[in-house]
């Protein structure tokens, strides 16, 4: 029996400005079917769609046409509250993933409360302190020494890695990341990238991950897709992914 699709994407559609000198099309027909456990990496060149489509998924944009399903569930006009419950999201930009005036051990609760589990472990509280050691730990980012450090005193890769951390806190169905490694030097991206490959590994999350390194894009995830003006111009998988070079992509951009 087919596997039930974590996400569908069909026939998507976005257009900017409709009816006016600006008018674009940012998304022409985008179809896709993301099955469980599925880890694609998105490339492509500015401006292709990328975070567009993203965020149409996400629902912090409505799409001017096309359907969209999570989990099974229609959300095409959905809200962002509704669909959350779904999907989580790490950005570029740290800062977008933390609460930087609260302590680490405040956004890991804030997180949790998000879960809708804080209540249920309330019982736990004397614990708490020790739980959330071991998950810092996990990152081995030196984080299980500074939960009350307040966040903005974090350097830009301890505070994505517990992003990427109080984002997979839930087990979503889907997880989005958009660039996010992208602002962190190239050590501590790939220490970012090992953790993003352990953490979705382990918990089997189904992942979309925007990514501008094309060396990541090929060596993480079972699956690529590759955006170019608004379409999906190249989607493989398994060993058809494992055969691409970086120079087959290169030449992909080029023309
Ligand atoms: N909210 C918006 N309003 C108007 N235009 C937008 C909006 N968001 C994106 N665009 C435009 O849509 C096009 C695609 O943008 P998008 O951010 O999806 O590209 P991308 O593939 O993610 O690019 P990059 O790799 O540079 O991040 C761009 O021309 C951008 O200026």
């Amino acid at each position: 029996m087919p596997q039930t699709a974590v996400l569908t994407v069909q026939h998507l559609q976005k257009v900017f400005f409709p009816g006016t000198i600006n008018e674009r099309h940012v998304l022409k027909d985008v179809s896709l079917a993301v099955a469980p456990g599925d880890f694609i990496s998105v490339i492509g060149n500015n401006g292709a769609g990328k975070s567009t489509l993203l965020n149409t998924i996400a629902g912090t944009l409505p799409t001017d046409a096309g359907e969209l399903t999570l989990a099974g569930h229609r959300v095409t006009h959905r809200p962002v509250a509704y669909r959350a419950r779904w999907v989580s999201r790490v950005f570029q930009d740290p800062k977008l993933g933390t609460a930087g005036d609260l302590s680490v051990a405040q956004n890991l609760t804030l997180a949790e409360r998000h879960t809708g589990s804080l209540s249920l472990r309330r019982y736990q509280r004397a614990d708490q302190t020790a739980r959330y050691r071991e998950l810092l730990a996990t990152l081995e980012m030196g984080l299980e020494d500074r939960l009350d450090a307040q966040v903005k005193y974090l350097s830009g890769g301890q505070r994505q890695a517990l992003s990427l951390l109080m984002a997979t806190l839930s087990h979503p169905q889907l997880l989005l990341l958009d660039e996010h490694t992208a602002a962190l030097d190239p050590q501590t991206s790939a220490k970012v990238m090992g953790l993003t490959e352990k953490i979705v590994t382990t918990q089997h999350l189904t992942t979309l991950m925007i990514t501008h390194k094309l060396s990541d894009a090929l060596r993480y995830g079972n699956r690529l897709v590759m955006v170019q003006d608004g379409q999906i111009k190249l989607d493989v998988r398994g060993r058809e992914k494992q055969a691409l070079r970086q120079e087959d992509l290169m030449s992909l951009f080029m023309a």
